[in-house]
């Protein structure tokens, strides 16, 4: 028989979640094991995934089981009920350091081979390459997204505005784009009939007549859009070195990609702006920095760690970068560039923050300066220039007033571009790439050349379905929404083939605008204080659940993000931001956390609530009540955490939420057993409330040891995140 699902699956992640799972899972567990609900753990995390890869190369005490495969079955069953807070989607930096740690704490699990040759070699490529990039979300979302925020955390930033930059008419910040040439232009798009749903192959046929097969083994099926476009290496390499030479003095040069989901392109444009910032000095020293293994895709931070100790490189180096304009920085302190890694500046974050600040990042010299803002794709760079245009025009967003933005997604079953990495390849020659189906059909056909990127992106008709239900649900209970879909656009075009008659049946008339209209017409409704539906694709799903909670809300770690899972389970995501490494080397240098676990409280009382509908569990539907009131209560009482050492963090917004959530379930009268067991709780809580502060503050200001980064030290992270012996007492 198969084991039991759990009541509720809570994930092991990296990074700043993990460590605030460290303090806050032990309180859920404790709370709900009341309530007979068990929290089950699956790890998901960068170095869980590597070690469940390589069996082989561990002991028998090493090996951990494979989770990701073993969710990615659960999401696709009805009792599925997940809270998946963020994980790290890894750079090649980022696995390399997750591969040299593992190693070190005697995991002998293989390096990365890059150019493998022997069949071992590849066959370990591959398997990192799967653990590489957006690895677990495309593999969890077997639904589509619904991300909104709750109505307390709405009131609560609009009683508390956060800070926002001015904006001024005469900002010189930017977004530049190409001119074409680029995915969006080269578009071509279909949807399978009946006759062509089947097999299909994806062709490489060079000039000289060799064919490759890129792709074997692909399956359509009617219904299914299917999309094909490349990007031209030349063009964009030209518009790189158009728009370094054509930047203004005092004006900063970045670049805004998704290197993480878009694993295989972004990497790769990424390394373009690399070569052709430092075109000249890699001219120069070619033949040196070949025999040091120099890839542009892997950034300035490796290229800095090769040239080390090489006093010619690294003079030559520094003329160059001086030579060139002012960089955007991740890090001024410590010298980390735009350029440095391709996952440190990650399109769907940083935008928002740029605009947060009135259009201004930070340069070398650690002072605040406007930006040009390079987003080479035309697909989605002309929302971010609509909303640059729109707060020059209107000057910055009033918090205190504006309406809510919300946004329906199309994610189910790797739609669109963010399940396209197995169909995204870099040309070897020039050609032509065709994807032929079985029936004999050329679906799609384009001419490339040498380093030009070509992809095929799919959505299957089950999701778009579904998402223009979800959409409808939506934009009734809000009032106001439109599709965010451009009819000019191939992809879109097809797309729009579903919404219309879909729309015509349910009797409901919501517009359809390409996205820049659709940016416009989103932010004139909502300075006047109108709540909106963003309905978009996945890309688009991605961007604007950071770009208008930033605005919003100052974060967008406090989103309800809830994936409807189609076969009936419930995916619950904490928030709509990522894993917060600069949270985790303040807790290393000075024990403060920082992040803020509202996605957690809010996901963990939608799981509640659901496991309540689903199973008619009246326990369960008390808890989730009761975690609604305590959420309520850490915002209205500025319990949230704060920046700054002594200050509110992580651990002491925990206190106050298990607090408040002990305090409304001894209230209730819903259930009197559940009100007697935390009655004694919730008055100890209160009670040695002095106690358990000083105990949670006792260590900051000090460095924290975790034992790790990649893969924390249990015993020494609970030690650092549950300091408080007499908190650890009363939940037991
Ligand atoms: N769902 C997922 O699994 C996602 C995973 N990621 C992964 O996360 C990593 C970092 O991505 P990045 O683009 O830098 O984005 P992040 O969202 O991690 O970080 C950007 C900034 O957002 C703020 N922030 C985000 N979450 C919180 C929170 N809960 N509490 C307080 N502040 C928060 C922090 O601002 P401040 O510094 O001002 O405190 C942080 O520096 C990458 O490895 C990426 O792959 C990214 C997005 C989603
Ligand atoms: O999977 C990832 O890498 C990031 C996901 C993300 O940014 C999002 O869904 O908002
Ligand atoms: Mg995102």
């Amino acid at each position: 028989m198969a084991d039991k699902t759990p009541d509720i699956i809570y994930t092991i992640v990296d990074e700043a979640p993990e460590l605030a799972s460290a303090s806050l899972l032990p309180i859920v567990r404790s709370f709900a094991g009341a309530a007979g609900i068990d929290v089950a753990q699956r790890n998901i995390s960068v170095a869980g995934r590597i070690l469940a890869v390589f069996p082989e190369c561990l002991t028998e005490e090493q090996r951990i089981s494979d989770d990701l495969a073993a969710l990615g079955q659960i999401v696709k069953t009805p009792e599925a009920n997940v809270i998946k807070l963020p994980n790290i989607s890894a750079s090649m930096p980022q696995l390399t350091a997750a591969i040299k740690e593992l190693q070190s704490k005697g995991y002998a699990v293989p390096d990365y081979p890059y150019e493998p040759k022997t069949d071992e070699e590849k066959s370990i490529q591959a398997r990192y390459d799967a653990v590489k990039g957006s690895a677990v979300n495309p593999v969890l979302r077997e639904g589509n997204s619904d991300r909104r925020s709750a109505k307390a955390v709405k009131e609560y930033a609009k009683a508390n505005p956060h800070r926002m930059g001015e904006w001024t008419a005469d900002c010189p910040t930017t977004v530049a784009s190409m001119e074409g040439d680029d995915f969006f232009h080269n578009e071509t798009s279909a949807t399978i009939t009946a006759a062509q749903a089947g097999g299909a192959k994806i062709v490489h046929t060079a000039a000289d007549g060799t064919e490759t097969v890129l792709k074997d083994g692909l399956k359509y099926l009617e219904g299914e859009i299917v999309d094909a476009t490349y990007l031209s290496a030349k063009a964009l390499r030209a518009f790189i070195k158009q728009e370094i030479a054509s930047m203004e003095p005092g004006v900063l040069f970045s670049v805004h990609l998704k290197a993480t989901m878009m694993k295989v392109s972004d990497p790769i444009i990424f390394g373009h702006f690399v070569s052709v910032y430092l075109e000249d000095f890699i001219a120069k020293h070619g033949d040196k920095l070949a025999e040091l293994g120099f890839n542009p895709n892997q950034g300035l931070g490796d290229l800095e760690a090769k040239i080390a100790g090489n006093a010619e490189l690294e003079a030559d180096y520094k003329a160059a970068m001086e030579a060139q304009p002012d960089m955007y920085m991740v890090n001024s302190d410590k010298g980390i560039t735009n350029l440095h890694v391709s996952s440190d500046v990650i399109i769907d974050a940083s935008m928002p923050a740029v605009i947060r600040a009135g259009g201004i990042g930070w340069g070398p010299d650690g002072k605040a300066a406007p930006a040009k803002c390079c987003i080479p794709d035309n697909s989605y760079a002309g929302v971010y220039d609509e909303t640059i245009n729109y707060f020059k025009e209107n000057g910055k967003l009033d918090v205190t007033s504006c309406g809510a933005v919300s946004n329906v997604g199309l994610m189910a079953q790797k739609a669109e571009e963010y399940g396209s990495h197995p169909t995204t390849f870099e040309m070897k020659a020039d050609g032509t790439v065709r994807i032929v189906l079985d029936n004999g059909d050329v679906l799609h056909e384009h001419t490339v050349e040498t380093g030009d990127i070509w992809r095929s992106a799919t959505v299957k008709q089950a999701p778009i379905e579904d998402w223009i239900k979800l959409a409808v649900r939506r934009v009734k209970a809000t009032g106001l929404g439109a599709f965010w879909l451009d009819a000019n656009r191939a992809h879109d075009a097809e797309l729009i083939k579903y919404v219309e008659p879909a729309l015509k049946e349910a009797g409901i008339d919501i517009p359809i605008m390409a996205p820049r209209e659709a940016t416009r017409w989103t932010l004139e409704h909502m300075t006047a204080g109108k709540d909106v539906v963003t309905i978009t694709g996945n890309v688009l799903r991605d961007y604007l659940t950071d770009l208008f909670p930033i605005l919003e809300l100052g974060t967008s770690a406090k989103m309800l993000s809830i994936v409807s899972l189609m076969q009936g389970g419930g995916l619950f995501e904490t928030g709509a931001g990522g894993t917060a490494p600069k949270h985790v080397q303040q807790v290393l240098e000075e024990n403060h956390l920082r992040w803020d676990s509202l996605g957690e409280f809010c996901a963990l009382g939608e799981s509640f609530d659901f496991l309540a509908a689903a199973r008619d569990d009246k326990k369960a539907a008390v808890l989730g009540a009761a975690v609604g009131e305590s959420i309520q209560k850490v915002l209205m009482g500025g319990k949230s955490p704060e920046g700054r050492v002594g200050q509110n963090d992580n651990r002491t917004s925990h206190y106050w939420f298990a607090r408040y959530w002990a305090e409304a379930l001894a209230a209730q009268s819903d259930d009197a057993d559940l009100a007697a067991h935390f009655k004694p709780i919730a008055e100890e809580l209160a009670g040695k409330e002095e106690t358990i502060l000083a105990e949670l503050h006792a260590g900051e200001g000090s460095p924290a040891d975790l034992g790790g980064y990649y893969l924390l030290d249990a015993a020494k992270t609970a030690a650092v995140m549950r300091p408080s012996a007499t908190l650890n007492a009363i939940i037991g």
